[in-house]
Parts: structure tokens; C-alpha cells; sequence
């Protein structure tokens, strides 16, 4: 069966905004200056906790890892309804449908917590085209190990599949679970593309569904 995964944070949403205003909150209680938004897309991708920690790092918060639990459970309890200020990337959900169309099994495998995840795919309707769903807190690991990528694919029953994400951690999951990786180029990824390992690159969604096509030919 073909089949296709996607990251979900600077690849299917632009959801910097609010992950900004959720940590913006968090400090606002402790009277600390907000994040930029520069600030906070260079923060993600390696899931919450690793957020909350670099948020801690870049305002002088105490980084010891009990005050950093509690920043991490104060910060998924607002992410969870952060939705207003988040977009869904421009002609992902006409690709979306194209490729379940052509009879594609679509996946998701995110960093981002399960809670937050399933409440914003939900929000957009985004949840009815991923026959599995895994975030960063359902393995004892996140991306970039290769296990949760791996747990998708076992959910599908595919063992064929393109990997489509923004980052040098999606590229390194990619790897290390021997797919072919699509980089999306417009997400927030923090180096430039040349340093980011990929089988193609693409900035408009409505290219991906023959970009896929030709990914899975090749491997
Ligand atoms: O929440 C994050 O840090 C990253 O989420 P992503 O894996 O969907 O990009
Ligand atoms: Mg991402």
C-alpha cells in the first residue's frame, strides 16, 4: 500500500503563533517579557518538554527539573484550546484529499504532545485523514528515534512510505528509519536546505501528491 506520514508543526500547520502565545502566557504569570516569534520557532521541534527548557534557558528561569515539569504542565494545559492564532499551510488539505483520493494510507507522527495534536487536527478536521496518529509522548522516545515513525507505519501495516516534514529532525528520523524525506520548505527548520539531508524539497502543497508518486517509484 503507498503510503505517506506527515509532521504536523511547520509542515501541515503554521502553529508558531500560538505555541508563542501559550509560552507568552506561561511567562506573563511569572512577569517575564514575552518570546518573539523568531524566538519560538527556533524552540520547536523536539516536542514540549525540550521547548519549556529552552524557554528556561533563553528567560533565566530555574531550570531544575521539577520547576520545569511544572512549566511543561502549565504549558500543555493552555496548548490544548490553542488554536486561534494557528493556519493551515496553503493547499494542504486539497493535497490531503488528492492523496486518500489516489488511495494513499496518511499517517502522522508529530513531537508535538497527543493532547495538543488531536485537539488542533480535530479543530481544522484534519483528523479524519490519518488512519494513525502518534505523538511525542506516546513511545517512551521521540523523533528523531526512528520508533515512533516505525509505530505509524506498524498501524498502517505499510512498511513502503515517504516521510513529509520541515526540520533536521524530521530529516534524521527519515534516515534512521531508511525513507525517502520530503522537506517541506516553508516550516522551521533551522539550518539552510543544503544541510538537510532530503530526497526532494517542495514549497507548495499542491506539488506534493506527484512528488510523492515519484519518491515511492524511486525507492
Ligand atoms: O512540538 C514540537 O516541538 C514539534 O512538533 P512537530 O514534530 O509536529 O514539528
Ligand atoms: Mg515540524
Amino acid at each position: 500500500m503507498k503510503t505517506i506520514v506527515f509532521d504536523l508543526d511547520g509542515t501541515l500547520l503554521d502553529s508558531a503563533p500560538d505555541i508563542r502565545a501559550t509560552a507568552n502566557t506561561v511567562l506573563a504569570r511569572r512577569g517575564i517579557d514575552p518570546l518573539t516569534l523568531e524566538q519560538t520557532r527556533g524552540f520547536i521541534g523536539s516536542g514540549a518538554r525540550v521547548f519549556v527548557e529552552r524557554m528556561a534557558d533563553a528567560t533565566g528561569l530555574d531550570p531544575a527539573p521539577r520547576n520545569i515539569d511544572t512549566l511543561e504542565a502549565e504549558f500543555i494545559a493552555i496548548y490544548e484550546h490553542a488554536h486561534d492564532l494557528t493556519r493551515v499551510f496553503p493547499a494542504v488539505e486539497v493535497a490531503l484529499e488528492e492523496l486518500r483520493h489516489a488511495g494513499w494510507a496518511l499517517g502522522l507522527c508529530t513531537n508535538k504532545p497527543m493532547g495538543p495534536a488531536r485537539s488542533v487536527l480535530a479543530h481544522f478536521g484534519l483528523d479524519q485523514y490519518f488512519r494513525a496518529v502518534v505523538g511525542g509522548d506516546t513511545l517512551a522516545v521521540r523523533k528523531p528515534d526512528p520508533a515512533p515513525l516505525r509505530h505509524v507505519l506498524r498501524e498502517l501495516g505499510s512498511d513502503r512510505a515517504v516521510y513529509v516534514g520541515d526540520s533536521e529532525v524530521d530529516a534524521a528520523t527519515a534516515q534512521a528509519a531508511s525513507l525517502p524525506f520530503a522537506l517541506f520548505t516553508e516550516g522551521y527548520r533551522h539550518s539552510p536546505l543544503e544541510a538537510i539531508p532530503h530526497a526532494a524539497t517542495f514549497s507548495d502543497f499542491s506539488t506534493l501528491p506527484a512528488l510523492a508518486e515519484d519518491l515511492l517509484a524511486r525507492s
